[in-house]
């Protein structure tokens, strides 16, 4: 698993990641969602041991990644695509990463059908598409069978099909025990992925629950009702308790379904000509839940 305690870094002023604390458990995906400039980078070189902790600490496995005697099978990263050699092919990338780290050359063949690049492994790497290059990317990080497994932004630029290919992938290596650890900025695609959710805004975590609850608690509804009566309908189910707002010539109603609305105002004797159940897409009660650290970056910037 991976632990962060009291996490932090900072860049001269400015703090990228502030005192996080959290532990990513095996055997599920988590997602670690953010909008861009959130410190979900900065956080995940800082388990990798890429750039040390201005304080706090990271554990890989109960130990810094540092102190790893072979830091490819323990944990496995995809931090940024196109960090390889272009004129080098696939298959001798990942026989150098093997060779390097006392990995059998066999397990070379492996990742590559692993990740189904296997029949353009000797091309060149310059001549990838940004989907192959994920691809290479993802099979550099299992090579060394790792139960620990950090992609950052893997599906950054795929195509639908590959976006499908990397959930499926992330799935089968959270089902095989490993702990998973995955980061966007796109709610949506973490709606689909993760098990688990992390959300992180202005270095900060906003939110650390299941993927189930997060939805429970933020996909906000209320029942939009159009009626020629409008100011009376309103008078009806306010009278029931119910939270009724006025908005562009509807009401929007709160506390009560769609068939309470529909009975109490039949009932009352009004005519009903649009009775419906809106609910918020998740993506925004993800904007309004970070909405305060992107305005501060905003802010901030202007202000520089
Ligand atoms: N080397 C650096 N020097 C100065 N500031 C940095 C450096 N690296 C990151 N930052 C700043 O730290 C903050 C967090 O950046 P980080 O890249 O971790 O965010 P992120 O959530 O990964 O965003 P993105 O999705 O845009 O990559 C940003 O404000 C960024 O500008």
């Amino acid at each position: 698993m991976i632990r962060a305690r009291g996490l932090t870094k900072t860049y001269g002023d400015k703090v990228a990641v502030d005192q996080v604390d959290f532990t990513v458990e095996p055997g599920r995906v988590t997602g670690f969602l953010g909008p861009n400039g959130a410190g979900k980078s900065t956080t995940m070189r800082m388990i990798l041991g890429l750039d040390a902790p201005s304080a706090g600490t990271v554990s890989v496995n109960g130990h810094r990644y540092a102190e790893s005697p072979a830091p490819l099978r323990e944990i496995g990263a995809l931090l940024e695509a196109g960090a390889l050699h272009p004129g080098r092919s696939a298959r001798d990338h990942l026989r150098w990463l093997a060779a390097s780290n006392g990995i059998g050359a066999r397990r070379v063949t492996e990742v590559l059908d692993l990740v189904g690049i296997s029949s353009v492994a000797d091309e060149r790497a310059g001549r990838y598409s940004l989907g192959m290059g994920q691809r290479l990317g993802i099979a550099a990080a299992l090579i060394g069978d790792p139960p620990v497994v950090v992609l950052d932004e893997p599906v950054n630029g795929l195509d639908p099909e590959g976006i499908r290919w990397v959930r499926a992938l992330a799935r089968r290596l959270a089902d095989e025990g490993r702990t998973v650890f995955v980061s966007s900025h796109l709610m949506s695609e973490m709606a689909l992925t993760a098990d688990h959710l992390l959300v992180i805004g202005r270095g900060r975590i906003l939110a650390d629950c299941s993927t189930d609850a997060f939805i429970a608690q933020h996909s906000a509804s209320y029942v939009r009702l159009r009626t020629p009566d409008l100011a009376e309908a309103a008078a009806v189910l306010e009278l029931t308790g119910a939270d009724v707002a006025r908005v562009d010539g509807e009401l929007r109603v709160q506390n009560l379904d769609p068939s309470g609305v529909g009975d109490l105002l039949h009932s009352a004797g009004h005519r009903i000509h649009e009775l419906t159940l809106v609910r918020s897409s998740l993506e925004e009660a993800f904007m309004a839940l970070t909405a305060s650290s992107v305005e501060y970056e905003a802010k901030q910037e202007v202000a520089a």
